[in-house]
């Protein structure tokens, strides 16, 4: 039987001091009280499975023992799901992936099956095409992953390399990888895990270029493993994180398939040959807006695993005195601790509401895509660039700051830190690099300017350009509306200042291109700007809307930590605010009042609040983090499981460190 130990003291002390339902806002998050149930049965299944556990932590194993171990375990996931699914309803996503964590410590090698190749399938694909491969993918006969960035390219991909030239005669495409740059890198799983995968490449019709399209290849057979002939793959070698995503490399050779595996349900190509555009050759680039719009979610969670981490251990932690005489204090006591952990709390709160809509949204643009019609398209990918750009990018700076908030023990691998740390800060990169995609916001935001100066009617997400020309700036109050105002402000003067920044330039004679690269630093401030006061925004709306549909005592708290982001943002960037808002120094001072407040108002819940994100142990897998608070016990229980402590003196001490202190002693 497994021994039960004691919760920490000072955890218990923690949880009685919270003044609101914990659970109520678990369902909250969760998005309904049967989607926590249903996470936690699988969790708990989860728990129970004896061949997940593993007996020597994984950050002892090499590389091929690790990758191996990920495989092995994550097919007993996926057969745990199948059954979990036989009896019950299909899992949501959200649920599967966090459940993935407890499973594998670091990525599934299968991540990008489910992450990208599925869901281009459906959304590239013709009903044809999905129904031959979709049953066959969704049921893991076919395991695949979307092989787009090559060696050279990874953000211009109209310049990829890869070709696929149509040969009317046999009706099949020829793939070829004319250059070394030319070669897929980076694909997770493409390394030694799947058979299939999405190949984006260029496609050529009788001489002719027609652009990048996805294609559905075969690379490996299915029986054997083996590389089909043509087809050179394998794996890239290690990462800064990522450590058992298995991405890999990938060229071709005269490698030829169908001409149905060309996804068509944009753009087709013809028995004879012939091109039929689709109705906007950007929708060859939905899987990415999709991608984008859920790695909100995903910084959403990894912030809140962080946090958890650190907020936990800052209760249990002791260190130094306020005062000469009396105990040690809780660290979480300390205001500058407060200052690094709360607003980690309210990030994930923020990035879950704005998922929230951001979902919903994008939910809608494929709806209208049905039909035909792409109206809100162009908002959706402004607003899906700089919300992962932004979220991804605080996502990596708060689990950083958790790491230090934990002082030492945080650079522990058994903290787990460091490999949140690796897999949320690949997602600044990954999906469209953090720079690039502000710059494709900004496309939209100096569009969207010249709109609102010609007195045309803007999209909702823009729509404060109208009213910062129509109006004279608002009389500052230190209240979340009006600061939201202050920050739209913000956004709207940067934008109008990279506007003017390019047209000065043009006016000196640049091309437009030019003058973009000039004021290029410029632009991203104002996507950045707009980001900030999307975010601001929508959490407040959400915030204020949820609030009237939970008890008294938690709208209260949301209330708090609504407060706490608006006001965080508000004095991090009170330099702005002062140039291109009404805020005048006073109201500053108040603020910083207002926040020292907001600490202490969310000090007694702070346990509670990141109990609420209900993230169990086993996929925190964290000395300082699990729930019962037993960090040093945990840290010295992870130290022993070293493999060189299992032997009380190492081979290398009679191999090289006698020889070397006897030669040193002559
Ligand atoms: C078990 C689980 C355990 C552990 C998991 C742990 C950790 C993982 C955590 C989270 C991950 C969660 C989910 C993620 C799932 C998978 C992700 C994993 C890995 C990542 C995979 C990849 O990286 S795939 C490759 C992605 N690549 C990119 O994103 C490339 C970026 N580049 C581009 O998108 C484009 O090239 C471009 C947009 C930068 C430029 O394109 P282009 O040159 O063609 O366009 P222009 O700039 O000239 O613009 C022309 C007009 O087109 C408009 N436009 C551009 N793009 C779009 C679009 N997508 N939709 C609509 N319109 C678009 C643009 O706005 C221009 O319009 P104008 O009106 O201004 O002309
Ligand atoms: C962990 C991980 C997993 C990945 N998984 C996959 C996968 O499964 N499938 C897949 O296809 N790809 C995958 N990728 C690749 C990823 O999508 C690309 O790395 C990413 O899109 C960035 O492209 P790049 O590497 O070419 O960077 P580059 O574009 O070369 O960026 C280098 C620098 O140049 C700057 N830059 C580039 N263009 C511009 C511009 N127009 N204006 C201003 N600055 C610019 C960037 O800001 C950056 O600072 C993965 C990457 C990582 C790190």
């Amino acid at each position: 039987m497994a021994t039960v130990h004691k919760i920490n003291e000072d955890l218990v002390k923690e949880r009685q001091k919270c003044t609101f339902n914990v659970q109520e806002l678990t369902y909250l998050l969760d998005g309904g009280e049967e989607v926590t149930k249903e996470r936690r049965e699988f969790e708990n299944i989860l728990r129970n499975v004896k061949e997940l556990q593993d007996e020597v932590p994984e950050v002892y194993l090499s590389h091929k023992e690790r990758y191996e171990n990920a495989v092995r375990k994550t097919c007993i996931l996926q057969n745990v799901r199948n059954d979990f699914e036989k009896k019950r309803e299909v899992l949501s996503p959200r649920n599967i992936f966090r459940a993935g964590y407890a499973v594998i410590k670091d990525v599934s090698p299968f991540f990008l099956h489910n992450g990208m190749f599925v869901p281009t399938i459906i959304g590239q694909g013709t009903p044809e095409q999905q129904a031959e491969w979709l049953p066959k993918a969704k049921a893991m006969a076919i395991i695949g992953t979307y092989a787009q960035t090559e060696l050279g390219h990874g953000t211009f991909i109209r310049g990829l390399e890869t070709t696929a030239t149509y040969d009317a005669k046999t009706e099949e495409f020829i793939l070829n990888s004319p250059k070394v740059t030319s070669y897929k890198w980076w694909p997770g799983g493409l390394g030694t895990t799947v058979n299939h995968c999405i190949t984006v490449a260029q496609l050529y019709i009788n001489g002719k270029k027609y652009g990048i399209h996805p294609f559905i290849v075969q690379i490996r057979d299915l029986e054997t493993h083996k590389p089909l002939p043509g087809i050179k793959v394998g794996e890239i070698g290690p990462k800064m994180g990522f450590a058992t995503a298995n991405n890999g490399f990938l060229g071709f050779q005269n490698f030829r398939i169908p001409r149905k595996n060309m996804l068509m349900k944009n753009a087709q190509v013809l028995k004879d040959g012939t091109f039929v555009k689709g109705m906007n050759e950007k929708l060859t680039y939905g899987t990415m807006v999709m991608v984008r719009v859920n790695i909100v979610s995903d910084s959403a969670f990894h912030t809140a695993m962080a946090a958890t981490i650190a907020v936990r251990y800052a209760a249990v932690r002791h260190q130094s005195q306020l005062k000469a005489k009396e105990p040690e204090v809780q660290i979480i006591d300390y205001l500058t601790q407060q200052h690094k952990l709360f607003i980690a709390i309210a990030t994930s709160h923020a990035f879950s509401n704005t998922y929230t809509w951001l979902y919903q949204a994008y939910l809608k643009v494929v709806e209208d895509l049905g039909k035909q019609k792409q109206d809100h398209l162009p908002e959706l990918h402004a607003l899906s660039c700089c919300l992962k750009a932004t979220s991804s990018r605080d996502a990596g700076v708060i689990v950083e700051q958790c790491r230090l908030a934990c002082g030492g023990h945080g650079y522990m691998a058994s903290s787990n830190l460091p490999i949140i740390y690796g897999y949320t800060t690949a997602a600044i990169t990954y999906e469209g690099e953090h720079t690039v995609l502000l710059l494709q916001t900004a496309r939209y935001l100096m569009k969207a300017w010249m709109s609102a100066l010609e007195g045309k009617v803007l999209a909702p997400s823009v729509a404060y350009l109208v009213d910062w020309l129509k109006s004279d700036k608002q009389r500052w109050q230190n209240t979340p509306e009006v600061i939201v105002k202050g920050f739209q402000h913000v956004a709207a003067g940067k934008i109008k200042d990279a506007f003017d920044a390019i047209q000065k330039h043009v006016k000196a004679g640049k091309d437009y291109e030019d003058a973009w690269n000039l004021a290029s630093v410029q632009l991203i401030k104002a996507s950045e700007a707009h980001s900030r006061a999307i975010l601001c925004d929508g959490y407040l709306r959400e915030t204020v809307r949820t609030s009237s549909s939970v008890s008294p005592s938690l709208a209260k708290v949301l209330n708090h930590l609504v407060q706490l982001y608006i006001v965080y943002w508000t004095l991090e960037t009170a330099g702005d605010l002062l140039v291109y808002s009404n805020i005048g120094k006073d109201d500053i001072a108040v603020l910083k009042e207002k926040y020292e407040e907001l600490l202490a108002l969310i000090r007694p819940n702070a346990v509670g609040l990141v109990d609420a994100f209900d993230i169990s142990d086993e996929i925190l897998q964290s000395t300082l983090g699990s729930y019962d608070g037993r960090v040093y016990e945990r840290l010295m229980e992870e130290a022993m499981k070293s493999p060189l402590n299992k032997e009380p003196v190492n081979q290398s001490f009679h191999k090289y460190l006698k020889p070397f202190i006897k030669k040193a002693k002559l």
